[in-house]
């Protein structure tokens, strides 16, 4: 199905244009033995592509950032190469490295000047719809300076005290309000001076790019996230996203 005729904060003019950077150059342990979990298929189609189609199925986004296997470029290049993509959006590949951190930093430092909003967005997170990139991207244009689409849970969560030994019980020492707790996902959106500065400043271990803003003292903010917005990190995920991938097909007709 055509994203086209769908309305985007692209469809009116904006001073402010936005880049997607891609970070997809983990291994996938977790998802076992294998090719790069970027680059194994879904549907037939790498991972990474159907990443690379969410970002740019927004009219917004103009650049996309892959920061691909340190090994892997040129084979993404090739990839980038062979699928159709829209002529509007111009790609870069560069290298990763050994963090989602560091290769998160690595795709910020290749963007050129002119884009003040970015995206940054999992590869591992195929079958973000365009409606939930364009929410996080109207949010940051209206002036927030960092924005995660983020779902409520569906467990109840525990604090525990990590086991000594692999296998001991864990002894659970709270019981955060669910209420309150949230999900988050990708792509998160950023005002690109504001995420320069905290990957610049913020050292240490942080799991998401929005983690390090709230380190810099700024407000995020949250924007409902969807549940295809999944990450792909163990192998059952892969088969609820082919069972997402072909209820999409039968809805297309295709
Ligand atoms: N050194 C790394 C590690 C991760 N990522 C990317 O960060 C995203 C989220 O990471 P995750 O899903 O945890 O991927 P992996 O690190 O590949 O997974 P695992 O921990 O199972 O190896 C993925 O798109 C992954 O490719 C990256 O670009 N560079
Ligand atoms: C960025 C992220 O997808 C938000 O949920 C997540 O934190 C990545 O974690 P991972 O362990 O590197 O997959």
């Amino acid at each position: 199905m055509s994203d086209d005729s769908r309305p985007s904060p692209s469809a009116a003019p904006s001073a402010a244009r936005t880049a997607a950077v891609i970070p997809a150059a983990g291994r996938g342990v977790r998802l076992g033995p294998g090719a790069p979990k970027a680059l194994r298929a879904l549907g037939g189609t790498p991972m990474l592509i159907h990443a690379v189609r969410a970002m740019a199925a927004s009219r917004a986004v103009s650049l996309v950032v892959v920061v691909a296997p340190p090994e892997g470029a040129a084979e993404v290049k090739s990839l980038l190469d062979a699928y159709a993509l829209p002529e509007r959006t111009d790609f870069v590949v560069v290298p990763g490295g050994q963090t989602r951190q560091e290769s998160v930093k690595l795709g910020l430092d290749a963007l050129p000047p002119g884009h003040d909003i970015v995206l940054v967005h999992d590869a591992a997170r195929p079958l973000v719809p365009v409606d939930t990139v364009d929410a996080v991207i109207e949010a940051v244009r209206d002036g927030a300076p960092a924005v995660v689409p983020a779902l409520p849970l569906a467990d109840t969560v525990k604090q525990v005290e990590p086991a000594r030994a692999p296998g001991e019980p864990e002894p659970v020492v709270a019981t955060p309000e669910r209420a309150r707790l949230r999900a988050v996902q990708t792509p998160q959106g950023f005002d690109r001076a504001t995420l320069v500065r905290a990957h610049e400043t913020v050292t240490g271990d942080v799991t998401d790019d929005a983690g390090m803003v709230e380190q810099l003292g700024l407000t995020v903010v949250a924007v409902p996230g969807h549940e295809e917005a999944f990450k792909v990190t163990r192998p059952l995920d892969l088969v609820l996203a082919e069972a997402v991938l072909a209820r999409r097909r039968l809805n297309d007709g295709f």
